[in-house]
């Protein structure tokens, strides 16, 4: 059987003496579209970041197609938005052409100019996140959910195979929300691409996945979306300490 895209075993992780993973393993297959949820501060951008090799564990081992991460240099095949883009700061006088050409660099090396065909390979990305027309905008004139957008696209210039997104639809109004999803379903089918999202929003994004993960230092629940939807009260209250949807409805 093919190994999966990422498989995180029994990791665990520390800021000093704040434990922030316990025990982790996740393992995401090829083609899955894996939701991971989790209170604030449970540790999902640390688990990103430690699948990325930013952050190092201190006991257990992750894999990343295959590979022991130690040993993987293939880092164009993965496209990341962080949760910073949603805080880019939008008066920096960058045109969207120039911010999704950035997605190239990892590929090209910073100073490298872009070839025709590279160029060709950035417009085509606008194109496919609906931007053809803003090649030439600043990010500061577009809206929150065009430069998600831009975000997205310079992820997948580097043509990867997993797609990373931590907290993507942040301060989306939701018809914005919406077309995401669909955008992601469509580049999902047409590049068999992997994905991994952190969203807060349970309730939308366990309609849209392939597969939920609770976390909370430790991996609660991983499972397909009807799984955990018909036990969703019992998983959550396990992952985040109490009864979520009380707390829902106290604001
Ligand atoms: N660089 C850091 N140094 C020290 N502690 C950190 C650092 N980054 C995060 N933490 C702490 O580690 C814990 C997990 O943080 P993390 O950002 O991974 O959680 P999260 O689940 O992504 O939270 P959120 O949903 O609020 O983004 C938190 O207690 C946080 O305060």
């Amino acid at each position: 059987m093919e190994e999966p895209i990422i498989d995180v075993r029994d990791v665990t992780f520390a800021y000093g003496a704040v434990n922030v993973l316990e025990n982790v393993s996740l393992a995401v297959n090829r083609g899955e579209f894996l939701g991971l949820v989790g209170p604030n501060g449970s540790g999902k951008s640390t688990l990103i970041k430690v699948i990325l090799g930013l952050e190092q564990p201190q006991s257990g081992d992750i894999r990343l197609f295959g590979k022991p991460s130690s040993q993987f240099r293939a880092w164009s095949r993965i496209g990341y938005v962080s949760q910073k883009a949603n805080r880019f700061n939008t008066s920096f006088p960058a045109t969207v052409f120039e911010v999704v050409s950035t997605g190239l660099y990892g590929k090209l090396g910073l100073f490298k100019r872009l070839s025709r065909q590279d160029r060709r390979v950035v417009y085509d990305m606008m194109d496919r996140v609906g931007l053809s027309t803003y090649h030439k905008h600043l990010m500061g004139e577009l809206s929150g959910g065009q430069q998600q957008r831009v975000f997205i696209a310079r992820a997948l210039v580097s043509q990867p195979d997993l797609l990373i997104l931590d907290e993507p639809t942040v301060g989306i109004d939701a018809e914005s929300v919406d077309r995401f999803y669909r955008l992601l379903e469509d580049l999902r089918n047409e590049y068999d691409l992997t994905i991994l999202l952190v969203s807060h929003d349970i309730g939308v994004m366990t309609a849209k996945v392939s597969s939920v993960a609770c976390l909370n230092k430790q991996v609660h629940y991983h499972g397909d979306p009807e799984a955990f939807n018909a036990r969703q009260d019992e998983i959550l209250s396990r992952t985040y300490g109490h009864d979520v949807r009380m707390l829902e409805h106290s604001h």
